[in-house]
């Protein structure tokens, strides 16, 4: 945990970019603003409907300018320190990373293949990350393409280890040639990576047109009959990172999830997904932190997981404070000025003011908050208060909220009381997790109501 020794330089700062001479020129603006709409109210007897419309356009903009000037007043930003992580905490809290694909024509696999490589590269400990898929086009041809990247990822991810690869997605990372100044392994290892990558790609789409693979392997079985919006729970543990030396300790786990669907029930959507995700990580590994990227993204930074760590986990900023820790996103296939404006000028200020806002994708969250935790509920040292204990951990309660999975309760316990996980194998929670993923967790429970879409959205803890 946290060293708490405050003589060593911090994780991470908040760096401020208030301009006084922008300043000056704001309250000019005001001023002038103020000046046009007295001079309109002034003169309203003696003109005609124009004269009003025009006041009414004028004090529309001027409370428009106001608002964003207000927001950009105090901009900021938070500069992590990843390098200082290892000295200062010497047991890394778990990860638990989730992807979410929904439609194998739209959100083509092998694009969700390289979402999930560039998350079971990061830099991290394997043994502390876990990689769940969840797949709500229920599509083996999803599958298919996951579990071939799992075997790719024995490759890339030592790669990348290697080398320090900074675009941890391969169809990026290949994109460009090696540098002429690298040495001859790297370029023979490039030689060798990039051909197994091309092999990958070859296998997903020839899967696409071809499904004779479906019926040649029993792991398929469970795909067989099934519509996207028509189907029984699939939880599938592709790989379990059981420790051992060298390719096998280096690989997190990574599980394909699809939960049950049926026509009469609403799904509701990503956040539905979500809440499968929140529950099947809880049963297998109950990480106290999550990461959530849609599976058109990549983690386009090795060091993103050790980043946020460094927000979680800075002492000055009292860890309990802290509910997410949001990244910005960035396009690399359509013009980015907008999201500069985005991100530069509101996101900072906003940053500022209190913390960004949430943004659906590239999000780390505390597990406890997800449970509906705030800060009032934790002590100091942020163990639970005794009156959160009594309001939380009440066995009717604890079955009305989270359902009446008693595996599913005993790991929210022990996520709210920040107790380890015990070190089981994921295999050994599979029913626990099929059960979870039934239709009424949305409905006879908290799930579809309050917890994550409620979470998610109004979350009042800051980063
Ligand atoms: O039934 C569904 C529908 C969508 N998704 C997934 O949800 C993510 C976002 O859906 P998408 O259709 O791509 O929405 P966007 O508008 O592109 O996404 C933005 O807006 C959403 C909220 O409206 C956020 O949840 C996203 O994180 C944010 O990137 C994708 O990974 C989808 O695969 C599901 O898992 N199940
Ligand atoms: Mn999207």
């Amino acid at each position: 945990m946290a060293d708490s020794s405050s003589s060593l330089p911090p994780l991470c700062e908040k760096i401020s970019y208030k301009n006084y001479f922008l300043r000056v020129v704001d309250l000019t603006i005001l001023g002038f603003l103020f000046s046009l709409l007295l001079y309109r109210i002034l003169l309203m007897n003696q003109n005609n409907s124009v004269w009003v419309v025009a006041f009414l356009c004028e004090s529309f903009f001027s409370f428009i300018w106001l608002l964003i000037t207000s927001i950009k007043w105090s901009p900021a930003s938070y500069k992590s320190y990843p390098e200082r992580l290892d000295e200062r905490v010497h047991d890394l809290p778990s990860v638990d990373m989730f992807v979410t694909t929904a439609d194998p024509v739209r959100e083509p696999p092998i694009l969700v293949a390289n979402t999930l490589l560039s998350l079971l590269a990061v830099n991290y400990p394997a043994n502390k990350l876990a990689c769940y898929v969840s797949d709500d086009g229920c599509s083996p041809l999803t599958y298919f393409s996951l579990k071939e990247a799992s075997k790719f990822a024995k490759i890339w991810v030592p790669f990348c280890k290697k080398y320090n690869i900074k675009v941890r997605a391969p169809f990026r990372y290949f994109l460009n040639p090696p540098a002429a100044t690298e040495s001859s392994e790297f370029s023979k290892d490039w030689e060798i990576t990039k051909r197994e990558y091309e092999k990958l790609s070859r296998r997903v789409e020839d899967a696409t047109g071809d499904s004779h693979w479906l019926d040649a392997e029993d792991d398929f079985e469970d795909f067989s009959n099934t519509k996207p919006n028509d189907h029984s729970t699939i939880v599938k543990v592709v790989w379990e990172n059981k420790g051992g030396v060298g390719v096998e300790n280096e690989v997190p786990h990574f599980v394909y999830i699809s939960r049950e669907k049926r026509p009469n029930y609403l799904h509701h959507y990503k956040a539905g997904a979500m809440n499968f995700l929140v529950r099947v990580s809880g049963l297998m590994t109950n990480a106290p932190y999550m990461l959530n990227v849609d599976c058109d993204m990549y983690a386009n930074e090795a060091d993103v997981v050790r980043q946020a760590m460094c927000i979680f986990l800075q002492k000055s900023m009292n860890s309990n404070h802290c509910a997410f820790v949001q990244f910005p996103q960035e396009f690399y296939d359509s013009n980015a000025d907008e999201l500069t404006v985005l991100q530069s000028y509101l996101g900072r200020g906003i940053a500022g003011i209190q913390g960004p806002t949430y943004a659906g994708s590239g999000c780390f969250h505390t597990r406890r908050v997800m449970y509906g935790l705030s800060i009032d509920d934790l002590e100091d040292d942020g163990s639970l208060s005794s009156l959160a204990t009594r309001k939380y951990l009440a066995e009717e309660n604890l079955a009305r909220e989270f359902g009446n999975s008693n595996e599913m309760v005993t790991s929210v316990v022990e996520a709210l009381q920040r107790k380890p996980n015990p070190q089981n194998t994921l295999a050994n929670s599979l029913e626990a997790a099929q059960e979870v993923g039934h239709c009424h967790f949305e409905y006879q429970t908290s799930w579809g109501k309050t917890v994550i879409r409620f979470k998610l959205y109004h979350s009042r803890l800051l980063i």
